[in-house]
């Protein structure tokens, strides 16, 4: 009640000058008090207005200040030109720009919360289980190195898929470097065979060199669902954060969604991607992006090509049709022919490799789901047995699940 006649009390003014224009007394104070109410509520909704209205944060800069646009204005001449080269001219769409004002460089600034070591290990985890765990309870319990052992180690190297070669080669080195004899400890199996693996991984390891050529011209190959789109969306934001100009050809115009899932990865790294109608001839696309590669001054072309069954002649054939169709437009390109391999299909992808090899000077490899398999020991196979360095390995579905491969991290993250 008190409050209510200190109100009033406050409002007093306001009724006086209510009197003064003539409003009869009895009606003074409830007029006051609806005008109170007013002016409070128009108050509360001018803050709220206000709230709604406060600047934006300010946006992430693009890493690229060209417009998607140049790539239309490329088209004419680049469809003329592939015309040559293919029979089915194909229908230049223009690339997607990223969504406005999308955070795209705040998803690369997420803090590391562990460490290189300890990702590499929790994604090998079940090839730790299936090669390491295996070799440790062989060794656990046992007095010296024999035949028995021996022997069995060989059998877990195999069914750990390591493949007849690299076992046959790390079995002998085992044998070589202990003995056969009495007082040889087992432990040091495992210490020998872990020096093995990260040397004959060293030896043919040789890190992705992104300055040889500018564009540097990348072409990923693979057969189906290994995770070349998904790679290449991975290689894209890596290498933007590292400050590269990277440009993506969708040149997968078999697969319905390939391209739609490449511009996706591509807002997402804040790069230009030039695709191509779906059906389309993919040495069109090759054309168009290696056009706009130079174009648009980029570091890295990275051109994504559908999935071949290894043993198809005619798709290995247009493999070389899309190299021969990079190399004229820019010298030796492509620089790099990556081929991703699905960790989880084991012996299957050395095979896969070994025909690939064959077929397309491959010069890297890029190992993916090593996450989801007890198999990652074909690594060392595929590198022992064919001399390919691994560039990288996925470790998972993640953006960030794609490292490049450092052959004495693997091996620890394996044993240690
Ligand atoms: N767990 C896991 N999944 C992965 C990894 N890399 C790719 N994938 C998944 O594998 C699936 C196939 O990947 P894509 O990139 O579409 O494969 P693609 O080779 O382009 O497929 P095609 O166009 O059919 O040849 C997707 O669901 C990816 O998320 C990885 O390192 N770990």
């Amino acid at each position: 009640m008190d409050y209510f006649a200190q109100l009033i009390n406050w409002l007093q003014p306001l009724t006086d000058l209510l009197g003064r224009l003539g409003i009869a007394e009895q009606q003074r104070q409830s007029y006051a008090l609806g005008i109170l109410f007013l002016l409070v509520t128009l108050l509360v909704l001018l803050l709220i207005v206000l709230l709604l209205r406060r600047p934006a944060r300010p946006k992430a800069e693009r890493p690229q200040d060209e417009t998607i646009s140049e790539s239309t204005d490329e088209a004419p001449a680049a469809e003329e030109a592939v015309a040559e080269e293919a029979a089915d001219g194909a229908v230049e769409e223009p690339s997607r720009p990223a969504a406005a004002g999308e955070p795209v460089a705040a998803e690369t600034e997420e803090p590391e919360p562990v460490s290189l070591l300890q990702r590499m290990r929790q994604g090998l985890a079940k090839t730790q289980a299936g090669l390491v765990g295996r070799i440790d309870s062989l060794l656990s319990g046992r007095a010296r190195v024999d035949d028995d052992l021996l022997e069995e180690l060989e059998e877990v190297l195999i069914t750990a898929d390591l493949g007849m070669q690299t076992t046959r080669q790390l079995v002998d080195a085992v044998e070589e470097r202990l003995g056969r004899s009495e007082a040889a400890d087992p432990q040091l199996v495992r210490q020998v065979l872990k020096q093995e693996m990260i040397s004959r991984l060293a030896a043919v390891d040789s890190p992705l060199d992104l300055e040889q050529a500018r564009p540097m011209v990348i072409m990923v190959v693979g057969v189906n669902g290994v995770g070349k789109t998904t790679t290449i969306g991975k290689l894209a934001r890596l290498w933007t954060s590292r400050g590269k100009k990277v440009v993506l050809g969708a040149g997968d115009t078999f697969r319905a969604a390939a391209a739609e899932q490449l511009a996706i990865w591509g807002e997402r790294a804040g790069v230009d991607v030039i695709r191509h109608a779906e059906g389309a001839d993919p040495g069109a696309v090759a054309f168009d992006a290696a056009r706009a590669a130079v174009a648009r001054k980029a570091d890295i072309l990275l051109l994504d090509t559908a999935g071949r069954l290894h043993t198809k002649a005619n798709l290995m054939e247009e493999l070389k049709k899309i190299r021969r169709i990079l190399e004229r437009e820019i010298p030796g390109a492509p620089h790099e022919t990556l081929l991703v391999l699905d960790a989880t299909t084991g012996q299957n992808a050395l095979i896969q490799a070994r025909l690939f090899k064959e077929a397309v000077e491959v010069n890297g490899l890029v190992l993916t789901k090593l996450d989801g398999t007890a198999r990652g020991g074909i690594i060392v196979a595929i590198a022992n047995d064919l001399g390919l360095p691994v560039r990288f390995v996925g470790i998972g579905e993640g953006a960030d699940d794609l490292r490049p491969f450092d052959p004495e991290m693997f091996v620890r993250a394996l044993f240690e």
